[in-house]
């Protein structure tokens, strides 16, 4: 069996971090194991409090599930600070890691910051060169781009300029677009757009990590990156779709929902 490896915060009520992750990595057929970052209080509702992992336990953490089970995918969502950064780099550099998908989490849908603002220049130079594909949101695209994203071509210029800056290839999610799911992939000199039909559901808690978790597990199980982000953006849409409604805040989505198809097929 593939296996992936989490590396991110927690979030007890299950609907994004680790959590989330778990669930994604799991129901796209692969063996899911994580390295916690950060205890992370938090619901539907908001973020309460932070408790950060030390860089030496973290790092014990990574060694562990190397040195027993290599993982043939990692992906790395919410780190907080330049220490456990730098840490998660060097142990995956001595590693050799592959398939390394970073999803940088800076700001919870509810507001509260994730990621010190020092750690952002960190992240820039330690963490997105060693990503198969690096994917921001718009608001983060903005930071990592350094300009500002209104139109379409603002996307496609970011998404190159971050490529090109770090090396890796970029998702610029369009989730927080207004009417649609389209999402913009710049890998080796190539733009391409991935069409997805917007889900009326405000339950959106965690689809960042669900996305960067399933593009892992695919990549783990030998698609290519394009083939990758399709089947994810699939799979989102079906745990989206299923409209689970829970807690009261901006709710979790359902991971177990009815597979079909394609997708059936591949996760038994
Ligand atoms: N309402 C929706 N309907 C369909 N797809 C969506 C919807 N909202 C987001 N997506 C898709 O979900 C994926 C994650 O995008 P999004 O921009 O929401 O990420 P994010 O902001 O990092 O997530 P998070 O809320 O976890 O921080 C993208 O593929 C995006 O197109
Ligand atoms: C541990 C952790 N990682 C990532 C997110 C972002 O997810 P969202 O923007 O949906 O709150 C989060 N809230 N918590």
């Amino acid at each position: 069996m593939r296996t992936a490896l989490s590396i991110a915060g927690t979030d007890p009520s299950g609907g994004a971090g680790i959590q989330a992750d778990l669930k994604t990595m799991t129901m796209n057929g692969v063996f899911a194991m994580s390295a916690i970052t950060a205890l992370v209080a938090q619901n539907t509702t908001g973020v309460r409090e932070i408790v950060e992992m030390t860089p030496d336990f973290l790092g014990q953490q990574i060694d562990v599930v190397f040195e027993d089970i290599p993982p043939d995918a990692v992906k790395i969502g919410m780190v907080a600070s330049c220490g456990l950064i730098e840490k998660i780099a060097e142990r995956l550099r001595f590693y050799q890691a592959r398939n390394v998908v970073v999803d940088p989490v800076m700001v919870a849908t509810s507001g509260y910051r994730l990621i010190s603002e020092e750690a952002v220049d960190t992240m820039k130079t330690c963490l997105l060169p060693l990503a198969v594909v690096v994917t921001p949101n718009i608001p983060e695209a903005e930071i990592l781009a350094g300009m500002d994203i209104h139109r379409q071509e603002d996307i496609e210029a970011a998404a190159k300029r971050i490529s090109e800056a770090y090396g890796c290839a970029v998702l610029l999610k369009g989730g927080h677009n207004i009417n649609d799911a389209n999402d913009y992939l710049y890998a080796g000199g190539v733009g391409t757009w991935f069409y997805g039909t917007h889900i009326n559901n405000p339950n959106t808690h965690g689809t960042g990590c669900t996305l960067s978790s399933a593009i892992a597990a695919n990549l783990a199980k030998g698609f290519d990156l394009p083939t990758s982000i399709r089947r994810s953006k699939k799979y989102l849409s079906g745990a989206l779709g299923a409209m689970l409604d829970l807690g009261k805040g901006r709710g979790p989505m359902q991971h177990n929902f009815n597979l079909t198809g394609e997708y059936a097929k591949e996760a038994e």
